[in-house]
């Protein structure tokens, strides 16, 4: 006579299929595993790929598509305590004590016996997990390793026959983790508890599993690989850490992890593909907007390269006569986005109380403090001159900035104050479009002024002003030009938003390169971008010579295109405390901090850069860069 043998739970060919606003979700696919009586099984994978999906089938919680469920030989349809979950949050009823929380399900499970025996469960499972003392607590008075403990006590005071976990242990710090996975080793061992584990963590289940199941990532997650944990029992942590077989293990599991990791990056990419392919961006014409400067080469590029056309997108660039109206336009719509000051989102909101979002920054440096030629006198000091010609004049002199919440109205007041003038005491800063500086510089109606370039390079050639100092000298590395798009514009096209950001950031890799610098100022020279002659240009980009009656100086990489993209809230933190402390917006009234969080969507640029295929960043390393 033949014995068949069978599984004492067997998750029998399951399927889950989800219903969606969009149609069908495939989460879990021909999911087959049988587990024997005592054994301990930990279910690892990637965030998403269905842990939880197949724990709560087995729970009862949820139902298989196809598949189903078999415990001793009878399928089961619902929850039921033959099968106790543990979750993450432990779940406690915070109006009843320790003892009370345990006590609820033992009183209901158990009811037909008596109190005595009923008390006499419950005290046994608080010191298996050694809470005795704490019986009295609320869930409040106790820690939260404590908390997950009285999650434990509750689900085996009720003598399951398969224990499910649900990364119980996965709130917890490290040291209380360590102590309540060698407790909960202990108490399967001594008390031969069928286990299903998800985790997220190697170790955890080498430490505590018989086999490893490992899904793949959804859609149609499936068993990748199983592997026995051939490491003897009873396990100590440090023996199994040094027994031969860990690292070979755990180095099998690392590795499927990471094979998981580079088809999802792939998958996602495909998506985006597909999505464009499928016309799937939900806007494909825009009007950016900029400003004839050097600092708007990456949207310039990303046109002329035709980067925007390989991410879906036609785009138009509308040269803008000044900030004011290029943030005029994006407020009313009339631009897509554009090219901004970075200070710009911040005054916006003070001031129209609209959200810009910023997800990407343009570039970095490239500013210069230029002065007229009456201070380039040969032996004498320029700021002596100057100082001596603020101090006499009858009517403050004026110095030109491009906007209030410019870059260069921040420098030029530090650079002022550290040579002794005190900004709008002894001199006025006025608001003048970068591409009127020179004229007004010529016409006499400023002494000097800070803006970007290539505007300092023309007056010097122009031999009508010098420059006394650049960004690089005042603060290098600072941010520069940033993306900004209204916010719900962001919300209404996210995918428009995403391939925006990737063409720019291909476009910044581009400018980046020394090699491409001399194309780059061809480019911009064009009669619809700069309109000017690119000698003017080349100086800032490529190795540029300033030379002065005073000094002479070889500036390297006065443009930084490709150098920290990503928006990073302690920057702007700083512009806004300019912005308050010249007064440009009142730090009184506007809640400044939580306006940064909606301004700054680093999310938005992390989920851009997970799609972007590094390859597209060529010669540049991506991780260093940005
Ligand atoms: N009720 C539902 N409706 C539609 N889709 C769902 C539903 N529940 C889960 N999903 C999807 O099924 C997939 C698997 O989800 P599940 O929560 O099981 O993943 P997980 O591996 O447990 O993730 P994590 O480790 O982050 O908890 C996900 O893509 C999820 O969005």
């Amino acid at each position: 006579m033949t014995t068949i043998t069978q599984p004492f739970l067997e998750i029998d060919h399951v399927d889950k299929i989800f219903q969606t606003n969009r149609g069908t979700y495939s989460a879990l696919k021909n999911i087959h595993i049988e587990i024997n009586k005592g054994e301990f099984i930990a279910v690892i994978g990637h965030s998403g790929c269905g842990k939880s999906t197949l724990l709560n089938i087995v729970a009862g919680l949820d139902k298989a598509s196809a598949g189903g469920i078999i415990l001793e030989g009878k399928e089961i349809h619902q929850p039921g305590p033959n099968r106790m979950v543990v979750f993450q949050n432990h779940s406690l009823l915070p109006w009843l004590t320790v003892r009370q929380n345990i006590a609820l399900g033992v009183n209901r499970i158990f009811r037909h016996r008596s109190p005595q025996e009923r008390r006499a469960i419950i005290d046994e499972y608080l010191a298996l997990v050694h809470l005795t003392a704490a019986a009295g607590k609320y869930p409040h008075q106790i820690s939260g390793g404590m908390r997950q403990r009285v999650g434990i006590a509750r689900a085996l005071a009720l003598q399951p026959k398969i224990l499910l976990l649900d990364e119980p242990f996965g709130a917890l710090d490290a040291l209380t983790r360590g102590r309540l996975q060698e407790q909960l080793m202990q108490i399967c061992n001594t008390h031969q508890i069928t286990a299903l584990m998800i985790t997220h963590d190697v170790d955890e289940a080498l430490l505590l599993a018989d086999r490893v199941v490992m899904l793949t990532n959804g859609p149609g997650a499936h068993i990748g690989r199983m592997m026995r944990v051939e490491l003897p029992r009873p396990r100590q942590r440090m023996e199994v850490i040094n027994n031969p077989n860990y690292y070979r293990m755990r180095g099998e599991i690392i590795e499927f992890l990471d094979q998981q990791k580079k088809s999802k990056k792939q998958q996602e990419l495909n998506r985006i593909s597909i999505a464009i392919s499928r016309g799937n961006i939900e806007k494909v014409n825009l009007d950016l907007g900029f400003i004839p400067l050097t600092d708007a080469s990456p949207l310039i590029v990303a046109q002329e390269q035709k980067l925007f056309d390989k991410y879906g997108l036609e785009v138009q660039l509308k040269r803008q006569s000044s900030w004011t109206s290029l943030a005029e336009n994006v407020i009313n719509g009339a631009l897509d986005g554009a090219m901004m000051v970075a200070g710009m989102p911040l005054v916006i909101a003070a001031e129209h109380h609209q959200t810009i979002v910023t997800a990407m920054t343009l570039s970095r440096n490239g500013n210069a403090i230029t002065l007229s030629n009456q201070f380039n006198q040969l032996h004498t000091s320029p700021i002596d001159l100057l100082r001596e010609y603020i101090l006499q004049a009858k009517e403050k002199p004026i110095f030109g900035i491009v906007h209030p919440a410019s870059m260069q109205n921040f420098l030029l007041r530090k650079w002022l104050i550290k040579i002794g003038i005190q900004p709008d005491i002894d001199v006025e800063l006025v608001v003048i479009p970068p591409p009127q500086m020179v004229a007004n510089l010529i016409a006499g109606n400023i002494i000097g002024f800070c803006v970007g370039e290539p505007w300092n390079t023309r007056a010097v050639l122009d031999n009508v002003g010098f420059i006394i100092a650049t960004d690089i000298d005042l603060y290098d590395g600072h941010i520069e030009k940033v993306l900004g798009v209204n916010q719900t514009w962001a919300e209404q096209y996210p995918y428009t938003h995403l391939a925006l950001i990737r063409a720019l950031l291909e476009a910044c890799a581009w400018c980046q390169q020394s090699a491409n610098r001399e194309e780059l100022a061809d480019i911009l020279s064009q009669p619809h971008y700069l309109n000017m002659n690119s000698t003017y240009i080349k100086p800032s980009l490529c190795n540029p010579l300033w030379v002065t009656k005073h000094d002479t100086r070889y500036l390297r990489q006065f443009h930084h295109f490709l150098v920290k993209n990503e928006p990073c809230i302690t920057e702007y933190q700083w512009i806004l405390e300019q912005l308050i402390q010249y007064q440009i917006i009142d730090g009184t009234c506007a809640n400044s901090q939580e306006l940064l969080t909606h301004i700054i969507r680093d999310d938005i640029f992390q989920e851009a850069i997970a799609l972007l295929d590094p390859n597209c960043l060529a010669g540049e390393n991506l991780s260093e860069k940005i």
